[in-house]
């Protein structure tokens, strides 16, 4: 039977690189997950089985912590741009590459002790503690011409004690949900957006600024909203980061409904109102998933679907 081959790509997956800046006795550290995916030239390889055009995947991984070391990591963003440009432009066989980003945040941890030899520091300088909030992601793909830049983070976990409602809905035979004045609001946000920057000759977005603002517009606007249900929620924040930021046009987010039930306490003759400051059961799952896009007017939609749940 006939076959053919169809898209193919390849790299080395999850490079954990961690990059030490020391400005004197103060450290700075970047810790990154990157992965690399090449496709190009490649039929050969597949086929025959001839690695003429195969930059090996252990290449690929060497390439990661080289860059890192020579060239620095100003951001996930700018250092999965550099190598993207790299593989590309200087590896003859390739002609698309896709690096894909997981950050890893880290604080400095308070310096309590008034004797410590790093007398003087407010914080200590070469002592960190793992940031939980969320992890931070990027997605750079080039072609030769243009780059594709995503950025986005996952497992933002919010929480609105009130300020939420969800009633009017379709009722049938199954529906047991009773209708909710006062409800818990609460997921965990996973979301990428896309910037409309493409081209070297264009002026590069900060993207440190842009990440922490658009987080930040993100979690004021989940705050401000008064929600009739989460899909209303989260176009809201998607609205905001899109009206706020001129340097994104596109936001995928996908957002599992983390229910809190009012626990039912009858039984011993409680009441559990939520406006007598309620009790509830926190379920993990079944969760609602409530997933959506949202553009800028003649934007086109470009980002994955299912790209919320890599
Ligand atoms: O905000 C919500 N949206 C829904 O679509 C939904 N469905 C449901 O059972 N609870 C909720 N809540």
């Amino acid at each position: 039977m006939a076959t053919i081959l169809g898209q193919n790509q390849y790299g080395k997956a999850e490079n954990r690189v961690v990059k030490i800046t020391r400005d004197g006795d103060t450290h700075h550290i970047k810790d990154l997950n990157v992965s690399v995916a090449l496709s190009g030239d490649l039929e050969e390889v597949h086929l025959n089985g001839s690695n003429a055009n195969v930059l090996p995947t252990d290449t690929t991984k060497n390439t990661v912590f080289a860059f890192a070391k020579e060239y620095g990591i100003e951001s996930a963003e700018q250092f999965g741009i550099h190598l993207a440009r790299h593989f590309v432009d200087d590896i003859a066989p390739m002609n698309r590459a896709r690096i894909r980003i997981e950050e890893y945040s880290w604080e400095r941890i308070a310096n309590s002790d008034a004797n410590s030899k790093f007398i003087g520091a407010d914080e200590v300088r070469h002592s960190f503690v793992r940031k939980g909030q969320e992890t931070r992601v990027a997605q750079i793909t080039y072609d030769g011409e243009k780059f594709e830049v995503l950025s986005g983070l996952k497992d933002l976990t919010v929480l609105n004690s009130t300020n939420s409602e969800f009633w009017g809905f379709i009722k049938d035979k199954y529906t047991t949900l009773q209708e909710d004045y006062d409800r818990i609001l609460a997921t965990s946000l996973s979301t990428w957006w896309r910037h409309n920057w493409t081209c070297d000759d264009e002026r590069m977005p900060n993207w440190e600024k842009s990440y922490e603002q658009t987080k930040k517009h993100l979690l004021q606007a989940f705050a401000e909203t008064y929600s009739l249900s989460l899909q209303q929620t989260m176009y809201q924040m998607g609205s905001r980061v899109i009206n706020s930021r001129s340097e994104i046009d596109e936001i995928r987010m996908s957002a599992p409904n983390k229910h809190h039930f009012r626990q039912d306490l009858s039984f011993c003759g409680l009441d559990n109102d939520a406006k007598d400051g309620a009790v509830y059961y926190a379920a993990d799952r079944p969760y609602g998933l409530i997933e959506a896009t949202i553009l800028r007017d003649g934007a086109d939609q470009r980002i994955p679907v299912d790209m919320t749940n890599l």
